[in-house]
């Protein structure tokens, strides 16, 4: 394992606000730490920086304890919310000042600035300066600041969240783009699911302090650990049900999953885990919601209310009867 933590726990006086962490990021791979607002995320990875002291608990780099590395020893590159360049400077004295930190010769700036600035898509860009860049171009000079140094770890935290939606998508891609093909060892904090995502190799789950669950995006996704975990993946209601021959018969109707072990289960239900169809379980919209891709409903079942999902197309309003058939694909097995 390149980064190894153990048992981290960081109290701000008494409160604990990271307890007993554990996680390993192997070389090349992109570990995404999600979580609510205040689960800990951004204190985790600021006492894996060192700019946190922890109380207990150990964070090694290939075996080695870093515990006497002081922070701008220990080779990680840090891009923040807000990226934080100097105001006052342009572009490529920004890069520069990461190369100049870790003692690359001056003769060779210029070129490792244009090396950075096309790899971060900003060709070009050398003498701009830093207040007439867009939000989403001075989070890519951050990113090109950081990576200068060529750190054996990249830390980023909400690297995109002062970014407005569509930008922030791109962004993701590009960037999930840039750490695969240059095989960058990251730590990624977000609370938005898509972006953790669209970047990372693996996910832990954090909730107030605690990791909750570690591994592989999709076996997150589809196996979350208990309720909790499933609704902060955007699970909104739960059915029990009973899986024989790898279909599962639910009071909602059946559905055909492939990996569920027989006998009980708990189904999560994302909303379009329930769509609308000609035949299927009878009820009642309560409310619909127009989206992008889709029109959001509530429907009352019976004593129950479940979310679900229609076509762009279907002109439902509340008070319409409609039929509702499970879809695996917005289905989560919980436990
Ligand atoms: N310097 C501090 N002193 C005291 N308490 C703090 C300090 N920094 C954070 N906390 C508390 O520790 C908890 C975890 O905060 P942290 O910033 O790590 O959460 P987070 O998951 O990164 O949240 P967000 O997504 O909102 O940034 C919160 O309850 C927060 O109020």
């Amino acid at each position: 394992m390149a980064l190894s933590v153990r048992d981290l726990t960081v109290h701000y006086g008494s409160f604990a606000a990271v307890r007993g962490a554990r996680l390993d990021i192997a070389d090349g791979e992109v570990l995404a730490l999600l979580g609510p607002s205040g689960s800990g995320k951004s204190t985790l990875l600021r006492a894996i920086t060192g700019l946190e002291p922890s109380t207990s608990g150990s964070v090694r780099w290939d075996g080695a304890d870093l515990a006497p590395v002081p922070v701008h020893r220990r080779g990680f590159g840090l891009v923040f919310q807000d990226g934080q360049l100097f105001p006052h400077r342009d572009v490529a004295a920004n890069i520069t000042f990461g190369l100049r930190m870790h003692g690359v010769p001056r003769r060779e700036h210029a070129a490792r600035v244009k090396a950075l600035l096309d790899l971060v898509g900003l060709t070009g860009f050398e003498r701009r300066r830093v207040t007439e860049l867009s939000g989403g171009q001075a989070q890519r000079v951050a990113l090109a600041r950081a990576l200068a140094p060529e750190p054996r770890l990249l830390l980023l935290d909400e690297p995109l969240s002062g970014l407005d939606a569509g930008l922030r998508e791109q962004l993701a891609i590009d960037l999930a783009e840039l750490l695969r093909r240059n095989k960058i060892t990251a730590l990624l904090v977000t609370h938005d699911q898509e972006e953790a995502f669209t970047l990372a190799d693996r996910v832990a789950v954090l909730d107030a302090g605690k990791i909750r669950q570690e591994g592989a995006v999709r076996s997150v996704w589809q196996q979350p650990v208990d309720d909790g975990v499933a609704r902060f993946l955007g699970v909104t209601s739960f059915v029990d049900g009973v899986a024989a021959g790898g279909l599962v018969r639910t009071p909602l109707g059946d559905v055909v999953l492939a990996a569920v072990t027989e006998g009980p289960v708990r189904l999560g239900l994302r909303p379009h885990a329930l769509r609308v169809n000609e035949n299927g379980l009878a009820g009642e919209v309560r409310a619909a919601v127009h989206r992008r891709e889709h029109v959001r409903l509530v429907v009352s079942v019976g004593e129950s209310t479940v979310d679900a999902v229609a076509p762009v197309t279907a002109d439902l309003r509340a008070g319409d009867p409609v039929r509702l058939t499970l879809d695996p694909d917005g289905i989560a097995v919980v436990g």
